[in-house]
């Protein structure tokens, strides 16, 4: 199977987290638009949805999806998204698609976390994918210093095809670290919470994912943590 089928596997299968008459949260990436397709077959189903960022609320929209301000939402049943990491104990490195700080709050609302993934994104250690941290513009330079001095390799992440700095749907900037290897992933997401000017790491730790939905040859495997 392709990468993009075992993605739409596994989007289908979530299909079965999705709670009637609730508002459910969606992540972003290839792995959700997938799942957002998907969900548009049920649409009638469920209250509406929350988005993670500005491209998955124009994707669900398209759908005729009804998609709510968080600040108008008090609880959200499930939270369905992506990873470009996940551990057998459900940490995860999200933020490849730039949406780590909106996925982490929308996260962090909802009852339940389903990850859904190929088998390609489980690993033992967390870190050979390149961890995003979203800064303030303004800290760039020194959180990249503090970054380096933990032992990572910062880097500033560009516009595809440009010098410029990629600015996220908030108007941040997202750093991405090589070369770390994150054998306590709860210890580092709370140290780089503390550095000021750090908008969000895109480690999922303190709250990891409930279930994952994982992707692969023999079919969907469902891990629970
Ligand atoms: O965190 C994310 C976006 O910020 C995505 O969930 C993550 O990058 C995985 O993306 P994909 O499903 O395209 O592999």
């Amino acid at each position: 199977m392709t990468q993009d089928e075992l993605k739409q596997a596994v989007a289908v299968a979530a299909i079965q987290y999705v709670v009637d008459g609730e508002i459910i949260g969606v992540g972003t990436g290839s792995t959700a638009n997938f799942f957002i397709d998907e969900l548009a077959k049920i649409k009638h189903r469920i209250k509406g949805t929350v988005a993670s960022s500005e491209a998955t609320a124009a994707r669900l929209r398209g759908h005729g999806i009804d998609v709510f301000d968080l600040n108008d939402v008090t609880a959200i049943a499930v939270y369905i998204d992506g990873a470009d990491e996940i551990t057998h104990s459900g940490a995860m490195i999200k933020g490849g698609g730039a949406a780590l700080t909106r996925e982490k709050i929308v996260a962090s609302v909802s009852a339940k976390f389903v990850c859904i993934a190929d088998g390609s994104k489980l690993v033992d250690v967390m870190g050979k994918f390149p961890l995003p941290v979203e800064v303030l513009p303004m800290a760039r330079a020194a959180v990249m210093r503090k970054l380096a001095a933990l032992g990572g390799q910062p880097k500033l992440r560009l516009k595809a095809g440009s010098d410029q700095a990629f600015i996220t749907d908030n108007g941040g900037e997202i750093i991405d670290v090589a070369g770390l290897s994150i054998t306590d992933p709860v210890a580092l997401e709370q140290d780089l919470n503390q550095v000021p000017g750090v908008v969000a790491v895109g480690l999922f730790a303190l709250r990891g994912a409930d279930v994952c939905l994982l992707g692969t040859s023999d079919g969907v495997k469902t891990l629970t943590f």
